[in-house]
C-alpha cells in the first residue's frame, strides 16, 4: 500500500477548495507505487490524483511539475498540475510538498505488443520535440554522476564477476560519455523512467505518459534506450525483441530520424540504459531506505539485459 502519509477528508476538501476543482466526493489511496503517497481524489468537477511527495524536495519538484504543464500544453498527453489562484501548482497538505493532477484513463499494458511499442515511439518523438523549448534546467539526477557515485557503494555486496562487469561496464560508459559523438547527441528533458507500468492505454489508444519524477535534462538516446529495454523485450529472459524494437524505432523516426551520432551510439545508449537500472536495482536491494521500498525490483534482471545488449548490439 503506497499510503506513507495520511490524508484526512477535510485536508482534501480544503485543498479542493483552494483549487477550485469542486466538492469532495471519494478520496481513496493507490495501492501501487513506490515513491510517493498516491490517492485518487474524486469531486463534483472530475477525477484527480492527489500526490504527496516523500522524497523529492520542494526544490526539486518545480522542474518536474512544470515540465509536465509544459508539456501538456505542447498537447502530449501527461497529467497537468492544477493550480491554485496564485497560480501556484506546488501545494503542501499534511506537512509534505504536493500536487493536484488529473486522472488519466485507461491502464497499464503490462504485456505489450508491436501496435503499443509503436504508439510509445510515437508519442515519445512527439514528446521529445515538445520539450525543446522547455526554459528550466535541471540534470538527469540519476545520470553518469550518480552512477559514479552509487557503484563504489554497492560493489562490497556483490559477487566477483557482478563486480567485473558492473566495473568495466562503468569505465566504458566514462569513456563513451567523453566522446566527441556523445556530445553531438540531441538533448533536452526527458522523461528517463518510461516503463511499461508508466504508460496508460486504452485499448490499443495511448492516453497518457506519467510518473515524471526521474525527469532530467539527457540526451533524447537515453530515453529511447529505456523505452526499448523495457518495452521490447522478453520480461523472464532479459532477450531483445526484434519485432517489438523495430515498432518502436520505425514509429519514433517517422516523427524525428536519429542523427548519425544516435544511431553509432544506440548500441553504447542500451548499455547505458540497462547500467542505470542495474545500478538503482542493487543500490534499492542492498542499501534500502527506511519503509520507502516495499518491494525491492529484481537487480538481476537488468543484468542480463545488460550482458544481452553487450553480446548482441542492436545496430539500427
Ligand atoms: N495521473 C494519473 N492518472 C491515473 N492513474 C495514476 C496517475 N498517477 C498515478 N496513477 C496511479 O497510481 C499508481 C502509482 O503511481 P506512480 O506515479 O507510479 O507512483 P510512484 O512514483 O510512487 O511509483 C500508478 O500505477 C497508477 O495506477
Ligand atoms: N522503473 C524502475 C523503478 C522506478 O519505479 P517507479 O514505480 O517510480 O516507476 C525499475 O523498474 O527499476
Amino acid at each position: 500500500m503506497a499510503v506513507f502519509t495520511e490524508v484526512s477528508n477535510k485536508e482534501a476538501r480544503d485543498l479542493l477548495r483552494r483549487l477550485q476543482l469542486g466538492t469532495l466526493t471519494e478520496l481513496r489511496g493507490i495501492e501501487g507505487g513506490i515513491e510517493n503517497t498516491n490517492y485518487f481524489l474524486t469531486s463534483s468537477e472530475g477525477e484527480y490524483v492527489l500526490t504527496l511527495f516523500e522524497r523529492l524536495t520542494a526544490q526539486q519538484l518545480p522542474f518536474y511539475l512544470h515540465l509536465m504543464k509544459h508539456l501538456a500544453h505542447g498537447g502530449i498527453p501527461v497529467p497537468d498540475p492544477a493550480a491554485d489562484k496564485s497560480g501556484d501548482i506546488l501545494h503542501t497538505v499534511a506537512g509534505k510538498p504536493a500536487a493536484v493532477v488529473n486522472k488519466l484513463r485507461g491502464k497499464s499494458q503490462l504485456a505489450p505488443e508491436a501496435v503499443h511499442c509503436a504508439a510509445v515511439g510515437t508519442m515519445l518523438a512527439r514528446m521529445h520535440l515538445a520539450g525543446r523549448d522547455y526554459d528550466r534546467m535541471q540534470p538527469n539526477l540519476r545520470g553518469l554522476d550518480w552512477w559514479n557515485e552509487t557503484v563504489p557503494v554497492v560493489l562490497p555486496h556483490i559477487g566477483e564477476e557482478q563486480r567485473a562487469l558492473l566495473a568495466s561496464e562503468l569505465a566504458y560508459q566514462n569513456h563513451v560519455a567523453a566522446s566527441s559523438e556523445y556530445t553531438a547527441l540531441p538533448r533536452g528533458p526527458v522523461h528517463a523512467d518510461l516503463f511499461r507500468d508508466n504508460v496508460m492505454f486504452d485499448g490499443e489508444e495511448l492516453t497518457g505518459f506519467f510518473d515524471f519524477y526521474f525527469a532530467g535534462v539527457d540526451t533524447w538516446l537515453f530515453d529511447l534506450s529505456v523505452c526499448l529495454n523495457d518495452w521490447c523485450i522478453d520480461l523472464p529472459t532479459g532477450v531483445h525483441d526484434a519485432v517489438r524494437a523495430s515498432a518502436m524505432l520505425d514509429a519514433y523516426q517517422a516523427v524525428r530520424p536519429l542523427t548519425t551520432a544516435e544511431r553509432t551510439l544506440l548500441p553504447a545508449m542500451l548499455r547505458a540504459g540497462a547500467l542505470r537500472f542495474w545500478i538503482s536495482r542493487l543500490w534499492d536491494f542492498y542499501l534500502p531506505r527506511e519503509a520507502s521500498m516495499l518491494k525491492p525490483h529484481d537487480p538481476t534482471h537488468f543484468e542480463r539485459v545488460l550482458q544481452g545488449r553487450i553480446a548482441h548490439p542492436l545496430h539500427p
